[in-house]
């Protein structure tokens, strides 16, 4: 029997896209394509050659290749889209829907053509707002659309408590619900480090300064850069949920889903613990919140059914 590798598909080369694009090989998770327009098809190229010549040192064999033409895409089993502009100091995310919105249907357009079994996985902001549009062009059951922002909000509210408290990241448990803007949901009664709950740890206004620190981390990190956003933590966020999916790993992690009725809510795409396997999402899990974190979660909800409605016009 001839095994063959997984294809992934990154469409976008830019910051995120070209980041994904290593880490993905690094971990041989399949062989990579790295795809951007025509215009950048040259500098597409020298990217993933470039990447390609880290694999002697690194001891990789995953074939990196760029290109702007979907046919290199063909059958592709997952593909990450990252395409689209990213924001600058003074915008919000919800400044990039128009633009990014053309641009996720476009890609789309395309992934529904070449790739029509894959899993799509899209991190192009407003991410909520962008798993919808490409929800709704792609056609595919739901779940084989997922969005990225829960694994990097966790990620942030996870470093921040393993800098609070002095101890190894590895031992951080807890998650951020809701969509991917200043009003998320980082879960703290459901938040421990090494099992201990952290509200027995540290205190609740260190812990409220916590919350708003990873509620604002993307804005943080694009004060600092002046010129674009975080590429490297998402860029690793996208890689486990890569790896979750095709290592079949049935890994519970916050994604972006669609939801029919879950929490009380329809039609919007919103983060949610699931089940990340081979089949996509495979579960949604409904916590039973208490009245504070409902009306926090419902605030989030209303922000991304505001920005899915300009997606919907
Ligand atoms: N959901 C999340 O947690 C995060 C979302 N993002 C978002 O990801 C997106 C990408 O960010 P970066 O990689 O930093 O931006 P970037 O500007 O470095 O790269 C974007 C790339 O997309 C390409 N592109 C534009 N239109 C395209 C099309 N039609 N087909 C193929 N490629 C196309 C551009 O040529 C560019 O190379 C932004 O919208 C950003 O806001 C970034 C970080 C985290
Ligand atoms: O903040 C941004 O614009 C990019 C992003 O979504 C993040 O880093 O969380």
């Amino acid at each position: 029997m001839a095994l063959t590798r997984k294809k992934i598909t990154v469409v976008g080369a830019g910051f995120t896209g070209a980041t994904t694009a290593l880490m993905l090989a690094q971990k041989e998770l399949g062989n990579v394509v790295l795809l951007d327009i025509p215009q950048l098809e040259n500098p597409t190229k020298g990217k993933a050659l470039d990447l390609l010549e880290a694999s002697p040192v690194q001891g990789f064999d995953s074939q990196i290749t760029g290109t702007a033409n979907y046919e290199d895409a063909a059958d592709s089993d997952i593909v990450i889209i990252t395409a689209g502009i990213a924001r600058k100091p003074g915008m919000s995310r919800d400044d990039l829907v128009n633009t990014n919105a053309g641009i996720i249907k476009s890609v789309c357009e395309n992934v529904k053509k070449y790739a029509p079994e894959s899993i799509v996985i899209i991190l192009s902001n407003p991410v909520d707002a962008m798993t919808y549009a490409a929800f709704e062009t792609l056609g595919f059951p739901k779940n084989r659309v997922i969005g990225q922002s829960g694994v990097l909000d966790t990620a942030r509210y996870c470093t921040f408590i393993a800098q609070e408290l002095n101890v190894s990241v590895e031992d951080v448990r807890g998650f951020v619900l809701g969509g991917h803007g200043d009003d998320m949901v980082p879960l703290v009664r459901y938040s421990s480090v090494g099992g201990i709950p952290i509200d027995t740890l540290i205190s609740a206004e260190r812990i409220q300064e916590i919350v708003q620190r990873t509620r604002v981390g993307g804005g943080e990190i694009v004060n600092l850069l002046g010129n674009g956003s975080a590429y490297y933590a998402p860029a690793a966020s996208l890689v486990q949920m890569t790896e979750a999916i095709l290592k079949d790993k049935k890994r519970i992690i916050p994604v972006i889903a669609r939801m029919e009725g879950e929490y009380g809510y329809n039609d919007i795409f919103f983060g949610v613990p699931a089940v990340l396997g081979g089949n996509g999402i495979e579960k949604v899990f409904e916590l039973e919140l208490t009245v504070e974190e409902k009306a926090a979660l419902d605030k989030s909800a209303e922000s991304v059914k505001n920005v899915i409605s300009v997606v919907k016009v």
